[in-house]
């Protein structure tokens, strides 16, 4: 009997002017961001907060930390850092979690204290589909102070010059909420059929079909949304599994 190799299955083909990229479970490991960014974050959070007091963008972040937490105006800063680790622990995707980490990761790239992690199958692909001349962007829960340096450093160099936008929830908003995807279409000038997602998260994968997005759901071995319910688009496991066309 002769031996057959297992077929290859088709890949997916995509049409789409841009590709919208989520990062924690499409583009990258949670286990990475959870375990190295979140270690370097978390002893730095209080002097941090301490030390830019005068950021608006912090003074911002502390207060809706005060308020999310019903905490009071008085509150002492490691009473706002003891909610902080614990939205940590639970990988709550809270705006100022995500603007202080944001701000302390961005120095931690400067300083080549940590760098970034993509999946094997992401990186070929991103520099293939830029060359073919897809836009790409991304949105993701990570600020856009984390968003830039994280591409800036990465284990196959500056991917900067891939990506031509950057998306946060301070931005565009809620990555759950219809209203951030029109926002984003309405920012990158283009319908929202020319435009493409890709996500681990079905509350995100519900919100950009909706507002009328092409959606490519990921399920990949050893992340939190493998085998999720992702209601009918497209699921796949890499990106080597999707041929992204521009129009
Ligand atoms: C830019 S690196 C940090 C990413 C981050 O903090 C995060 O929560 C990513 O979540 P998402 O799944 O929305 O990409
Ligand atoms: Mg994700």
């Amino acid at each position: 009997m002769t031996d057959h190799p297992a077929p290859t299955p088709d890949p997916l083909v995509v049409t789409a002017t841009y590709l919208v990229v989520d990062l924690e479970g499409t583009t990258s490991a949670a286990g990475f961001i959870l375990g190295d960014l979140y270690d370097y974050a978390r002893p730095r959070l209080a002097a941090w907060i301490d030390g830019h007091a005068d950021d608006p963008a912090i003074a911002e972040a502390r207060r809706q930390v005060l308020r999310d937490a019903s905490l009071p105006g008085d509150a002492t800063t490691d009473a706002v850092v003891a909610v902080l680790h614990e939205w940590m622990e639970r990988d709550v995707k809270a705006t100022p979690l995500k603007t202080i980490q944001g701000q302390i990761w961005a120095e931690g790239f400067a300083r080549d204290e940590i760098s970034s992690h993509f999946f094997d199958d992401v990186i070929p692909k991103l520099r293939r589909w830029h060359e073919q001349g897809v836009g790409l962007a991304v949105f993701s829960s990570g600020s856009v102070a984390s968003q830039v340096p994280w591409f800036r450093h990465s284990p196959d160099g500056d991917l900067t010059g891939l990506i031509t936008d950057y998306f946060d929830t301070v931005k565009a908003g809620s990555k759950k909420e219809r209203a951030s995807y029109d926002a984003i279409a309405s920012a990158l000038g283009v319908a929202a059929s020319e435009l493409a997602f890709f996500t681990d998260n079905p509350g995100e994968v519900a919100a950009a079909v909706e507002a009328g997005w092409q959606v490519v759901a990921f399920s990949r071995a050893g992340e939190p949304f493998f085998e999720a319910d992702f209601g009918g688009v497209p699921v796949v496991a890499s990106f080597d599994d999707v041929e992204m066309v521009a129009p």
